[in-house]
């Protein structure tokens, strides 16, 4: 009788006691299995390789040694040129007489770019050899092209370039700071269209409180580098399902941009100059649906992502490379942004305790976030994955997609399910100040572009040799003592 009323006790102890063996097995594996953001010593160079289900192509990176590299999927170097891209663009060969491997980049920054980014003198379109066939900066105003965060040669021929110029932006400094241009130049370097991005504060979505904040930041402190916003993205929105399904928002000319330090991704409409879409950068008082829901989401400290997908647009951050996805890709018309969660806002976005970036696809009609990527998709912590600043994402033709985490120069391809198939960490350090008085080594990555074989001249070499990471619980530089672990 005694034993008959025990068992169930018994048999309910032994099994909390294997669930709390499980669980303490999953975080050991979670706490040493995993790549955490920077330790000091790591391998570069491809890492993770799966031929099969990855996609195989080049990817092209400018890198802090002050050149531009384009790499196969086993990390050898095919091609260099030495010149820094910001970010260095790849130009179809149906625009360049047919000839393959033309790029844009800028042509007088040297090996440190942090300092020197916001002022450089030239850009340029170099061939394949590196010979220059196009310039332009002699002919910007006051001499200097002072291109920053993007460029982009447009079907036309002429090419779309993001400046930084001196401007007084009324309504939030009473002397001159530095505000965004963008200018269209012709292929003799004429400005035939330009838009400047502190003549549309208005229209913005800054919150009177967020005008307010502007004003006392840009009145006391002295010049913010990159200026109030820091548009860090600037391209064509390209053919798209919303523009033929008759949404003039979407016309292929108008322009996708996006704001480093207001959180906010928009359209302008390259007729008008006027915003005609946007998100953010208030994302919460946009997307609570009652007044009631808006109080508690703004007074609750930290915010918390919800994993699971479909779901509302919550917050970007400081987000980077918005772009709509291409025709013919997977996902094509949706809006891809990096989502670095890094400081941003007027007034300051909400950030977790536990960082992370996200890349967030959205459908740019109704909003809703239809696939992201967070590090937890990829069996690691949320801060696995994080980048407070630059960085990129782009959809290829297999569903999967290639990601820079740009602070840490990690590349890495994803599998819609995030599993990462590929994994490459850029060995071309250099050393630079950034925002410190000290020198210090980095091999961060502004962007990184999938470039299809067939774009490089021909006989140009890639290898395709799988890469099976080591497990890093196992791993060690040197064997310890008696083969101990
Ligand atoms: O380290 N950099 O050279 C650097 C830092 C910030 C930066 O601006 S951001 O808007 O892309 O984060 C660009 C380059």
């Amino acid at each position: 009788m005694m034993l008959k009323s025990i068992l169930p006790r018994l048999r309910n102890i032994i099994l909390r006691l294997a669930a709390l063996l499980l669980l303490s097995v999953a975080l050991v594996n979670i706490a040493t299995g995993n790549a955490i953001a920077l330790p000091s010593v790591f391998p570069t160079g491809t890492t993770i390789y799966d031929p099969v289900r990855a996609y195989n192509s080049y990817v092209l990176f400018s890198a802090p040694d002050g050149n531009t590299h384009l790499i196969d999927m086993d990390g050898n170097e095919v091609h260099r040129w030495n010149k820094f891209g910001f970010p260095p663009e790849m130009l179809d060969p149906a625009q360049t007489n047919g000839e393959k491997g033309h790029i844009l980049v800028q042509l007088e920054n040297g090996i440190s770019p942090f300092g020197d980014i916001f002022a450089n003198q030239e850009v340029g379109e170099l061939d394949w050899n590196g010979t220059v066939v196009w310039r332009w900066g002699t002919q910007a105003p006051g001499g200097r092209a002072c291109q920053n965060h993007d460029i982009s040669r447009l079907p036309n021929g002429n090419t779309l370039l993001l400046t930084t110029i001196e401007h007084r932006v009324a309504g939030v400094s009473d002397r001159a700071i530095a505000d965004q241009k963008i200018v269209e130049v012709s292929k003799d370097g004429e400005i035939v269209w330009s838009w400047t991005a502190g003549d549309h504060l208005n229209e913005f979505g800054i919150s009177p409180r967020g005008r307010a904040l502007l004003r006392q930041a840009y009145s006391s402190s002295k010049q913010e580098f990159g200026g109030f916003l820091t548009l860090n993205d600037m391209q064509p929105v390209g053919p798209n399902p919303w523009f033929d399904a008759g949404d003039k928002r979407f016309a292929p000319d108008n322009i996708v941009i996006d704001s480093r330090e207001i959180s906010f991704i928009a359209i302008i409409d390259k007729q008008t100059g006027k915003i005609v879409w946007r998100l953010g950068p208030d994302y919460l008082t946009e997307n609570q649906q009652t007044q009631e829901a808006t109080a508690v989401a703004r007074t609750s400290l930290r915010p918390r992502f919800s994993l699971s997908t479909p779901r509302p647009v919550d917050q970007t951050s400081g987000q980077h490379d918005a772009h709509l996805i291409p025709q013919g890709l997977p996902g094509a018309g949706n809006l891809l942004v990096f989502d670095n969660e890094g400081p941003s806002g007027f007034p300051p976005t909400r950030l977790s305790v536990e960082p992370g970036s996200r890349i967030l696809e959205i459908d740019p009609q109704t909003k809703i976030i239809v696939w992201q990527y967070t590090g937890i998709d990829s069996d690691q912590p949320s801060w696995g994955f994080y980048s407070s600043f630059i960085s990129s994402a782009r959809r290829l033709p297999n569903g999967n997609t290639l990601i820079d985490e740009g602070m840490t120069g990690r590349l890495f391809q994803v599998t819609p399910s995030g599993e990462i198939v590929w994994e490459y960490v850029n060995p071309y350090y250099s050393r630079q100040k950034l925002d410190f008085d000290r020198e210090v080594s980095v091999n961060w990555v502004y962007r990184a572009q999938p470039i299809p074989y067939s774009w490089v001249p021909d006989n140009t070499p890639h290898t395709e040799a799988a890469i099976e990471p080591p497990q890093n619980s196992e791993f060690r530089v040197t064997q310890l003592p008696n083969g101990r672990q």
